[in-house]
């Protein structure tokens, strides 16, 4: 029998359109999350940058065979996938920090307002850490975990001169468990919960970033805020805890994602027939998540995470846990106000944020001549 990575996917996620793929686009089963600096010298060399990323974008994700190269010099292609690149729902989406607006190449008026550093929140393990922010990030997602890294390869190799990777953290997600969303390293279903951005009005009313951007800013219409954080689980704690503790404090049952006022994973709790939380705790991390309240619907979010696993620690512990990554059209309405509620809820005893950053997903690119941070370079 071949190996599964015989088997690569053929499907394929246009890369051009109003916004990039691999946003509301279905999640791969894997992932890499890198951030780069850029160490072109001025604005033209950022531009050719900016196209020469759009070429590799569109050349990956088309797929078809690699152009040959005679043997003395060399190859044009890693060689990683074969003579023939198969799309394997590849995609990449490509983001800017808030540092590319420093007075490197003169944009400074041109960064969105809402384009921000990420700050250092409560429970944060972050001092030290080499991996953090960054001029430009890439989400490459893909079936197969080799596609992904020819990908970054292929991007990185022909970007050379122009961007330094600064970090890199890789993910995947699991076969739903028997069904349903992915569990997580806890062992809980994730990802059970999205607001229905199939409907363009519900992704126009929560992810794209939309008519707030005016005159020097109108540019970023059509992209969306992404936040990433890695976050590792503390798994040989979570395992002395009681299944009943485990579930009081994510607020679902473990084994079927329902949650606890449920019977069915699709089940939606009704908290307001709980108000004192004797059935899904005040504090339980779904509850602070997203009271399902009208005052709290603009600040759901899209999450688009993925499981890492990185062996093992100094002390032998497991370095397993989450890259969360989410996507808005405001950060601060709401992942940051998701993300202080949850401050201090009986979660954050297990779970250690190590790293990640705040980018802003560029607008799609048509065909032609065009191609990403267009309006920004324009
Ligand atoms: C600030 C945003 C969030 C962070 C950070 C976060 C970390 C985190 N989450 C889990 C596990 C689960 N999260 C679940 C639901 C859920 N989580 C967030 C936000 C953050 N999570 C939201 C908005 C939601 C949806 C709430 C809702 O609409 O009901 C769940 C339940 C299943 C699901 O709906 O996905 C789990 C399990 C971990 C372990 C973690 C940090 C490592
Ligand atoms: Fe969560």
């Amino acid at each position: 029998a071949a190996p599964p990575s015989a088997a690569a996917s053929g499907r394929r996620f246009p890369c051009e359109g109003p916004h990039q793929a691999g946003i509301t686009t279905q999640q791969q089963a894997a992932a890499t999350f890198a951030a780069f600096d850029v160490i072109a010298s001025d604005r033209a060399g950022l531009t050719a940058l900016f196209r020469t990323l759009t070429d590799r974008v569109r050349a990956l994700t088309a797929g078809g065979p690699v152009p040959a190269t005679d043997l003395v010099s060399p190859p044009a292609d890693s060689g990683l996938l074969g003579g023939v690149l198969p799309g394997d729902g590849l995609t990449v989406t490509v983001g800017v920090g808030a540092s590319l607006f420093d007075e490197r190449f003169g944009l400074a008026a041109r960064k969105p307002a809402g384009l921000t550093t990420m700050p250092v929140f409560p429970d944060d393990h972050v001092a030290g850490s080499t991996e953090l922010h960054g001029d430009i990030s890439l989400q490459i997602c893909a079936d197969s975990r080799d596609t992904v890294m020819h990908a970054l390869r292929d991007i990185a190799k022909h970007t050379r001169g122009a961007m330094q990777p600064v970090w890199k953290a890789d993910g995947f997600l699991p076969a739903p468990r028997p069904d349903g969303a992915p569990r997580n390293q806890l062992g809980f279903k994730d990802g059970t919960s999205q607001p229905a951005v199939a409907d363009p009005r519900v992704a126009d009313a929560l992810i794209w970033t939309g008519d707030a951007g005016t005159g020097a800013t109108a540019w970023a219409r059509g992209g969306s805020y992404q936040v990433i954080r890695i976050i590792r689980m503390l798994v040989e704690f979570w395992d002395r805890v009681s299944l009943q503790e485990q579930e009081t404090m994510i607020g679902r049952r473990r084994d079927s994602g329902a949650p606890l006022d449920g019977t069915r994973e699709s089940d939606p709790p009704d908290f307001a027939a709980d108000p004192r939380g004797l059935v899904t705790p005040l504090d339980s991390h779904i509850r602070l998540a997203n009271p399902r309240t009208a005052a709290t619907a603009a600040q759901r979010i899209l999450r688009r995470g993925y499981s890492y696993d990185r062996g093992l620690d100094a002390v032998g512990d497991l370095d397993v846990g989450l890259v969360f990554c989410c996507y808005q059209q405001d950060v601060r309405r709401q992942f940051e106000a998701v993300q202080h509620r949850l401050a201090g809820e009986p979660l954050v005893d297990y779970v250690q944020p190590t790293g990640g950053g705040y980018f802003l997903a560029l607008p799609g690119f048509g065909p032609g001549a065009d191609h990403l941070a267009a309006g920004l370079l324009a």
